[in-house]
């Protein structure tokens, strides 16, 4: 038996294996492999991966990563070659997989959209499919900022617009999961914030949200996690500033202050323990870059916080910076 619920929070399934409730979702081991046996194109390859329940959860890693594979395989449009996945506590499969399904809203790469059909009849169209109400059609088109062009042809419908419309499609019947593939491409500066300020109010109300994107300064504030796939593989996971933490890239500090001070700088820093790790460079007169490993962060500001500085700046590892690094690392 796949699936038995054995506690309001808990199911365990064949192998004993537990998934808890309190999880959106969850995956297990789980590998895809396309094409033959003879020569696999090994899409994901062992993946472990728990998101919590409520989170805005970001998914990142290179073209082929297997995004798109990983959300497929969720969704139960594929199967895994290896592996479990589970859903809001049901297993990706399982005989109540069918109702969990129903509470996920999902936003392809490449949504195809009949071209014919207004706004409006596109909506009604995927509510019948979705088994959703019809009634949700107009809010949803007034909530993505369609409602004027809801009676409109989609073939006039800009690329943004189409994305907007395909945002709406995702969210017919009230989701409390959402997987969003590249959902903000074609969007404006105006169309993302207004999109990201749609997602944290649906965060609000409890929705998980599982966003892909190429993207990564959008990424980077909003996520409260995320989880970087490359060629296949789980290549690191946790919360952004987790992530810099354990990042080997040095932290940069420009500061500006008056000539004499600087000069007297080198000597100032002399005293901090691991001082031969800074590495300064001196760029004009009055400036200088400073480059210094995560653990000296604190020691350094309290010692530069003394001085008679004219401006400080910290510049943050960005996350990609963290992508680039861990690529490399991969
Ligand atoms: N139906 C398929 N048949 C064969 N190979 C496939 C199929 N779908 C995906 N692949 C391969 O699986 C790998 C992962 O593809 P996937 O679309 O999941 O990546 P992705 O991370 O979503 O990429 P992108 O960022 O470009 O959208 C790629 O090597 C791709 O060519």
């Amino acid at each position: 038996m796949r699936g038995r619920v054995c506690s309001r929070n808990t199911r365990i399934g064949v192998n004993g294996v537990a998934s808890n409730s309190t999880e959106a979702l969850r995956l297990q081991g789980v590998a895809k492999h396309y094409g033959s046996a003879r020569a696999p194109v090994k899409a994901l390859d062992g993946i472990d991966l728990s998101v919590p329940a409520g989170q805005l959860f970001g998914l990142i890693g290179h073209n082929g990563a297997g995004k798109s594979t990983l959300f497929k395989l969720l969704l139960g449009l594929i199967s895994p070659s290896q592996g479990r996945l589970w859903v809001a506590g049901s297993e990706v499969g399982a005989a109540d997989f069918r109702e969990a399904r129903r509470r996920v809203g999902y936003l392809p790469e490449n949504l195809v959209l009949y071209d014919n059909l207004d706004g409006l009849e596109t909506l009604q169209f995927f509510a019948r499919l979705k088994g959703a109400p019809a009634t949700q059609c107009a809010g949803l088109l007034e909530q993505v900022g369609l409602a004027e062009a809801g009676r409109r042809p989609v073939r006039e419908y800009s690329k943004g617009m189409r994305q907007r419309l395909g945002f709406a499609q995702a969210l017919l019947g009230e989701p409390q999961l959402l997987l969003l593939d590249e959902p903000t491409t074609g969007l404006d500066p105006t169309a993302i914030r207004d999109f990201y300020a749609q997602l944290q109010r649906l965060r609000e109300r409890g929705v998980t949200l599982v966003i892909s994107s190429h993207i990564l300064a959008e990424l980077e504030q909003r996520v409260d996690a995320l989880a970087m796939l490359s060629q296949g593989r789980l290549c690191a996971q946790g919360t952004v500033g987790r992530l810099r933490e354990r990042s080997s890239r040095p932290l940069r500090l420009c500061l500006r202050a008056e000539a004499a001070l600087l000069d007297t700088l080198p000597q100032q820093l002399a005293g901090l323990a691991e001082a031969t790790t800074l590495h300064w460079q001196r760029d004009a007169a009055q400036q200088l870059t400073l480059d210094c490993p995560r653990s000296l962060k604190m020691p350094l500001l309290r010692l530069l916080g003394g001085l008679a500085l004219l401006d400080l700046q910290i510049e943050e590892t960005t996350l990609e910076d963290l992508y680039f690094e861990l690529r490399e690392a991969a």
